[in-house]
């Protein structure tokens, strides 16, 4: 499948900082959940992405396009939701939407206004008077509106309520059925992970995991409570061991010694995504 966006190779340096190489490629009906540990190059990789921060080392292409090419016929089909705007404050979002609505071809006012209705957003008060949810609310409706076929998000739920956040997830689940669009999106939230997420563009400490299909994840590693104390030597697999309980990446593995050595488990767990994520990030 031809990949929407391409990032290949990618290294940057912020002061002691260094991100990557990380390599990843964005195809078309699919949504990518950035995540890591806080300062791990989420937010970094995204600006990089809409090359607003230059990277030190390696290219990235959106529509195959190099976004530090003379052409910038990319920036018309990608869309990007940052943490933070500066310089909204004192502007209403009927405002904000009069600004940034002329500036993209595609904007689809209908989207607009579904987004805004959906989450209450008052469109006459001044962004800097709304709350950090409300704010985020409003930014999504500005960004989605634009209607392009990528969209990069950077933690779009922090500061959302419960019942935001699941429309939220619907939201996007409609928004990417058309299957030629893919979301970049860098989270925290479980939960938006489980709902929304193919894969996993996993980044501890600027270091580059791997990216991971979210069911990989999902079966990654394994706990098992022993009967017997566990022999001394090192289980195959073995990533942690407490007492009579130890975890693998190698369930298999670890069956087949088991059965080799006469040795019994008396329960047995796969353990759930945020468990998993957690032991892949304290590695
Ligand atoms: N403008 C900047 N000047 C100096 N250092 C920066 C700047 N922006 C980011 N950094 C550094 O780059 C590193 C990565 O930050 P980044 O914001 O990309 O992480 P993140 O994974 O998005 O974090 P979080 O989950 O906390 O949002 C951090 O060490 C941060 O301090």
């Amino acid at each position: 499948m031809k990949a929407l966006a391409e990032v290949k190779q990618v290294q940057k340096n912020v002061d002691e900082f260094k991100l990557g190489p990380v390599s990843l490629a964005i195809e078309a009906g699919t949504i990518t959940a950035l995540v890591g540990t806080n300062g791990s190059g989420k937010s970094t990789l995204l600006k990089l992405m809409m090359n607003q921060a230059k990277a030190d080392a390696g290219n990235i292409k959106i529509h195959n396009m190099f976004v530090n090419g003379l052409n910038e016929e990319w920036k018309t089909h990608i869309a990007y939701q940052p943490q933070t705007m500066i310089g909204w404050d004192a502007f209403s979002g009927k405002a904000l939407r009069e600004f940034i609505a002329p500036l993209y071809p595609a904007w689809d006012d209908q989207q607009f206004n579904d987004i805004i209705q959906a989450f209450s957003v008052p469109l006459n008060k001044r962004f800097g008077k709304l709350s950090q949810g409300m704010q985020q609310k409003l930014i999504l409706a500005l960004t989605v509106a634009r209607n392009t076929s990528i969209l990069l998000l950077d933690e779009p739920t922090a500061f959302m309520d419960i019942p935001s956040k699941q429309k939220f997830i619907d939201l996007l689940i409609e928004w990417i059925e058309s299957g030629d669009r893919a979301i970049v999106m860098s989270t925290h939230q479980v939960d938006d992970i489980m709902k929304l997420a193919d894969y996993l563009c996993v980044l501890q400490e600027g270091k580059w995991m791997g990216t991971y299909e979210k069911e990989t994840i999902q079966h990654m590693y394994c706990q098992f409570w022993m009967r017997d104390a566990l022999p001394t030597e090192s289980l195959p697999g073995e990533v942690s061991r407490e007492g009579n309980q130890f975890i693998t990446s190698k369930p298999e593995a670890m069956e087949a010694y088991m059965r080799e050595h006469d040795l019994h488990c008396v329960n047995q767990k796969t353990l759930d995504l945020e468990e998993s994520l957690s032991l892949l990030l304290n590695k």
